[in-house]
């Protein structure tokens, strides 16, 4: 087991966030929560990362993660080689990344010259640097256009199988949840709470939003 919770609890002052979340991860499996906007999806994301104080039990077996967050945050004044140099050494290992990405011709340009989902590319390889045992996705895709989403979102899977990374994406978009994890975990509307859990490979996606639609009501979009 990579990752064990137990009665997670989160409040920020009197607004309820996550309401008693129990979840365990197998190495090199990949989940999805999948929750209705504003429910709490980044919090707990922040919380597996170390970046947020909560009540309840977080039992990790990893040391290293990489996240990647909606939007690209890389350093602007840096170029595409100096971003990744900046959280990892070893020149070799960047050249190697870039490479299996197809970003190499591009390591000297500066994140405002490049597309948005070229910058959500680079901010992969930044998080695979690290060599991360576990990958946390915030809605990675959602300010991108729907073609390079998927280009990405195929890049993701393929690095993630090659390195056998554990990855935890949270979204409220069905065909990504299908086209990313192998179990489905839905969230409730504020305060979040795994209200149903399916096994990828037993569902598809029409199946998945008339379950979807039943459970967030009109916070389905
Ligand atoms: N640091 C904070 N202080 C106070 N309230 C916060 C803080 N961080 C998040 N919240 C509130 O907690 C709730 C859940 O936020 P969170 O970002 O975790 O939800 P989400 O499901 O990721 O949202 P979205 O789908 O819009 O990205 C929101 O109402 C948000 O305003």
């Amino acid at each position: 087991m990579i990752l064990k919770i137990e009665n997670l609890n989160k409040s920020f002052g009197s607004l309820k966030v996550l309401e008693n979340i129990e979840f365990k991860i197998k190495r090199g499996e990949k989940i999805t929560f999948l929750g209705p906007s504003g429910c709490g999806k980044t919090t707990l994301l922040r919380i597996i990362a170390g970046l947020e104080k909560y009540s309840g039990k977080v039992k990790k077996s990893f040391k290293k993660v990489g996240y990647i967050f909606q939007e690209p945050r890389l350093i602007p004044w840096k170029t595409v080689y100096e971003n990744l140099k900046f959280v990892g050494k070893d020149d070799q290992k960047i050249k190697e990344v870039l490479i299996s990405l197809d970003l190499f011709q591009f390591k000297d340009y500066y994140p405002a010259k490049l597309s948005g989902g070229m910058n959500q590319r680079i901010n992969l390889a930044r998080a695979l640097i690290v060599k991360p045992e576990i990958l946390l996705l915030d809605e990675p895709f959602s300010s991108l256009d729907i073609h390079i989403k998927w280009k990405l979102i195929n890049d993701i899977n393929a690095q993630i199988k090659n390195r056998k990374i554990t990855t935890i994406l949270v979204t409220h978009d069905i065909k990504e949840a299908i086209s990313l994890s192998d179990r489905i975990l839905i969230l409730s509307n504020r305060p979040a709470k795994i209200i149903k859990e399916f096994i990828t490979n037993e569902i598809n996606e029409f199946f998945l939003e008339k379950e979807v639609i039943k459970l967030w009501g009109d916070k389905y979009v």
